[in-house]
């Protein structure tokens, strides 16, 4: 990518930000965030992707606050055990675990779900939280650009491959939920169909809000495919705002947020705020049987006009199952679908 386009990219992304830091600011003004609250969910178990630190890590503890069995699913080992021990001792709730998965390696995400499936629990809430932001260029295990194969095609596999315990854990009245945090920056992302990768232009700014658009799109068509098929899980798409979380360590000015600059709070949401719309979506009762929506601040908002194209949708589909492996019948437009939700055969009419 020429430096010229590269600066454009992060201008875009900065400009995104920086809108969000706005509203942060006048919303604080205003008064600031306010916390919701919701009833006990016990008989409940969840998935946090990437649990042990920032906006996956508070978004964990609320769940574990309101009574969930929750899995950890991250890379980080060292922290992992930190990071259960404290959420067990702050919620009271023992029902705390982490399992390894690395998505940047789709063999880890295979290995994650059989180690999760060994263990015979149903599953309610999966949070497709864990992500990486304007990391060098780098290439995964599975060698898919970092942004592209951890934001988004890792999280593409583990949800496909979790799909069946979802269906089976959910029912009328009471639908499991698929949660996946995207960001503003998809705002400014575009999708290259053809170089998802980025290998002919990359831009670490560009590269991440393509991953964040693909979530969306990803979120979209999954929703359309459950609903078509009458299932019990719903999948929404968050935005956090602006957090104060490592995120933004592979930022110049990512060390003024480390260095905790007297301030930063007026600015930024704090990790527990930034997962108050995660959690939201994973439980809140006005959100029973309502997918394919984008959530910021505990709302619905709209997302870019782009997102809502389902013949785009489909292709990204269509291409994420060919880079994960996963069957994507193209004989049969119904049957497809079928397939790609990882379904099964359809249901006898009743
Ligand atoms: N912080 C923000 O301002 C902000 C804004 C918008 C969206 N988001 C999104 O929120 C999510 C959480 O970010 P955060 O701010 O808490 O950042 P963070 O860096 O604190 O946490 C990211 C988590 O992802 C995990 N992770 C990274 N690579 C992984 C891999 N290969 N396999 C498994 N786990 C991996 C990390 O171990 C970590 O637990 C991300 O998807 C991010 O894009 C954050």
């Amino acid at each position: 990518m020429s430096p010229l386009s590269a600066l454009w990219a992060a201008l875009r992304v900065y400009a995104a930000g920086v809108a969000v830091v706005v509203a942060q600011l006048l919303r604080r003004c205003r008064g600031g965030f306010v916390e919701p609250v919701f009833s006990p969910q016990p008989d409940r178990v969840a998935i946090v992707t990437g649990g042990t630190d920032g906006i996956g890590f508070a978004t964990a503890k609320r769940l574990a606050r309101l009574g969930m069995t929750v899995i950890l699913a991250g890379n980080n080992e060292p922290k992992a055990e930190e990071a259960v021990a404290r959420i067990k001792e702050e919620t009271l709730n023992d029902r705390v675990d982490f399992l390894y998965c690395d998505l940047a390696s789709l063999r880890s995400v295979r290995c994650f779900v059989d180690a999760f499936k060994r263990k015979n629990l149903p599953l309610h809430v999966l949070v497709n939280n864990a992500g990486v932001m304007m990391v060098p260029q780098r290439r995964t295990v599975d060698g898919f650009e970092e942004h592209f194969g951890v934001n988004y095609l890792g999280h593409f596999l583990l949800t496909r491959l979790l799909l069946d315990t979802l269906v089976r854990s959910g029912r009328a009245g009471r639908s499991a939920r698929v949660v996946t945090v995207s960001s503003a920056t998809h705002y400014v992302g575009t999708l290259d169909l053809d170089d998802l990768q980025s290998s002919a232009r990359y831009s670490p700014h560009g590269a991440y809000a393509q991953s964040k658009l693909a979530l969306v799109l990803f979120t979209y068509h999954l929703q359309a495919l459950l609903a078509a098929q009458r299932q019990p899980v719903t999948a929404n798409v968050v935005d956090p705002g602006v957090v104060n979380t490592e995120l933004y360590r592979h930022v110049f000015w990512g060390p003024c947020l480390r260095a905790k600059m007297p301030m930063t709070w007026c600015f930024f949401k704090s990790p527990d705020e930034g997962a108050w719309t995660s959690v939201y979506a994973a439980v809140a009762p006005e959100l029973e049987g309502v997918g394919g929506r984008y959530l910021y601040n505990e709302r619905e908002a709209r997302s870019l006009a782009a997102t809502y194209d389902p013949e785009l949708q489909r292709r990204l589909w269509a291409r994420s199952c060919l880079m994960a492996g996963l069957p994507d019948a193209a004989a049969d437009a119904r049957g497809a679908q079928r397939e790609d939700a990882g379904l099964g055969p359809a249901p006898a009419a009743p």
